[in-house]
């Protein structure tokens, strides 16, 4: 059996990138732009105010104008102001010809038409946004490999860009596999448990941008089960498969793989929870078949599935921890495996929830993280920092 160390190495060997797609912006936060972004535009696209009062050429030894024109913004004339005249001015409104400067209103005494400047020491070009000043038209704005926040969102929305060009998510299956599995909604006879393995892990993929999922549930028979996989296989870029990867006699996951010629990459992991995991590869396309008990499947997702899908999405240092925390109790563990713990982080420490058997998910109604302690030792004592990952 290889440790988790061992088998992040497997899958880093392995990683592949995906195609590009294009989005909406609004849609596209979360994603990784896929080339380089040249700005198509001057932003500002013209010079226009910062602040509402007057627009006016700033001279020395003037301290008063007369109001001759007001521009509210959207404006779409072009002014000219002469020697001593100022013009009523809105925070975006274009600047008018002639004018170099904007004074607040609050600093401002106006008499019907005629403005008085009331405070000294004001700067020739105060309060003007100038054109150009964020970006100018062909400089660069966002490299390929930027992780598109809301704000990147709003930039490039700020140019004009409707649409922008990502790291297409991978094209994903999910199979269940169980005689015993119903969907919610489905009336439970004895014996059967709801299916909360699907939902899940699509809410799992959700998050990560993964649009494009195929689910389907399969009884515990290798013939069925085997079709299904391959049906699978045929459209998607990453088949994910939850039950049937143990030592059981119903458990046909492992057999049906090897039949379609899908080569393993590892099989079983010295962790708790979720040792019986396979990774394989069919060409370019990832077999993930994750064990069945819940808790298993969602640590699996998230320290083995999740960081190949987000490489292949764009992302870098996807095996990083997501910070690093002293552990809040101490906690006593089984040297040898790496224990995935469900917790929650209060006040800069980490708790450990109860409930870590790996058929609960009670853990996951307070649990915000899971934290990693590592495999070479059988006590983590209080105040130690571990590794991260948020759910
Ligand atoms: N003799 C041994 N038995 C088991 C071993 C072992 O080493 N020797 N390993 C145990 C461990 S650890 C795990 S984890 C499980 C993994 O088993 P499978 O991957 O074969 O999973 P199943 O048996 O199909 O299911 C396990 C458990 O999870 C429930 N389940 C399955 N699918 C769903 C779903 N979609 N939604 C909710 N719950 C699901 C299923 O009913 C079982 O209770 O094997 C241990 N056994
Ligand atoms: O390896 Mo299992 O997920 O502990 O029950």
């Amino acid at each position: 059996m290889i440790s988790v160390n061992e088998a992040r190495k497997i899958l880093a060997e392995n990683l592949t990138r995906g195609g590009s797609v294009e989005i909406q912006v609004s849609e596209a936060a979360g994603y990784v732009v896929y080339r380089d972004i040249v700005s198509p535009a001057d932003v500002p696209a013209f010079d226009n105010s910062a602040m509402d009062g007057y627009a006016l050429a700033w001279g020395k030894n003037r301290e008063s104008w007369t109001v001759v024109v007001e521009i509210p913004a959207g404006s779409a004339k072009n002014f000219r102001l002469s020697e001593g005249e100022a013009a009523r001015i809105f925070t975006g409104s274009p600047m008018p010809e002639g004018a170099d400067t904007v004074i607040p209103q609050e600093q401002i005494e106006r008499t019907g038409n005629i403005i008085q400047y009331t405070l000294p020491g004001f700067g020739t070009g105060a309060n003007v946004r100038y054109k150009g000043t964020q970006i100018r038209t062909g400089e660069l704005m966002m490299q390929r490999g930027t992780l598109l926040s809301a704000g990147g969102v709003g930039l490039l929305a700020s140019v004009g860009f409707a649409t922008v060009e990502v790291f297409a998510p991978p094209v994903l299956s999910v199979i269940v596999t169980g005689s015993e599995l119903r969907t919610p909604g489905e009336p439970l006879t004895h014996g059967a448990i709801f299916d909360s393995n699907s939902p899940m892990l699509k809410a799992a993929l959700n998050r990560l941008g993964v649009r494009k999922i195929y689910t389907s549930r399969v009884a515990d028979n290798e013939p069925e089960l085997r079709k299904n996989i391959e049906k699978e296989l045929n459209k998607s870029d990453v088949v994910i498969i939850s039950g049937g990867i143990s030592v059981g006699d119903y458990d046909f996951v492992k057999t049906s793989l090897a039949g379609l010629g899908v080569k393993e990459l590892f099989y079983k992991v010295k962790q708790r929870p979720g040792k019986p995991i396979f990774a394989g590869k069919l060409e370019n396309k990832w077999v993930f078949a994750l064990p069945g008990n819940p808790a298993s499947v969602l640590s699996c997702f998230s320290h083995y599935v999740k960081p190949c899908i987000r490489y292949f999405m764009g992302h870098n240092n996807v095996w990083n921890p997501d910070i690093t925390l002293p552990l809040a109790e101490d906690s006593i563990k089984k040297k040898g495996l790496t224990f995935f713990m469900k917790a929650y982080t209060e006040n800069g420490k980490v708790h450990l929830a109860e409930g870590q058997q790996s058929f609960n998910l009670i853990a996951f109604s307070k649990a915000d993280c899971f934290a990693e302690l590592p495999e070479d030792v059988d006590f983590v004592e209080a105040g130690t920092s571990v590794n991260i990952y948020f759910l």
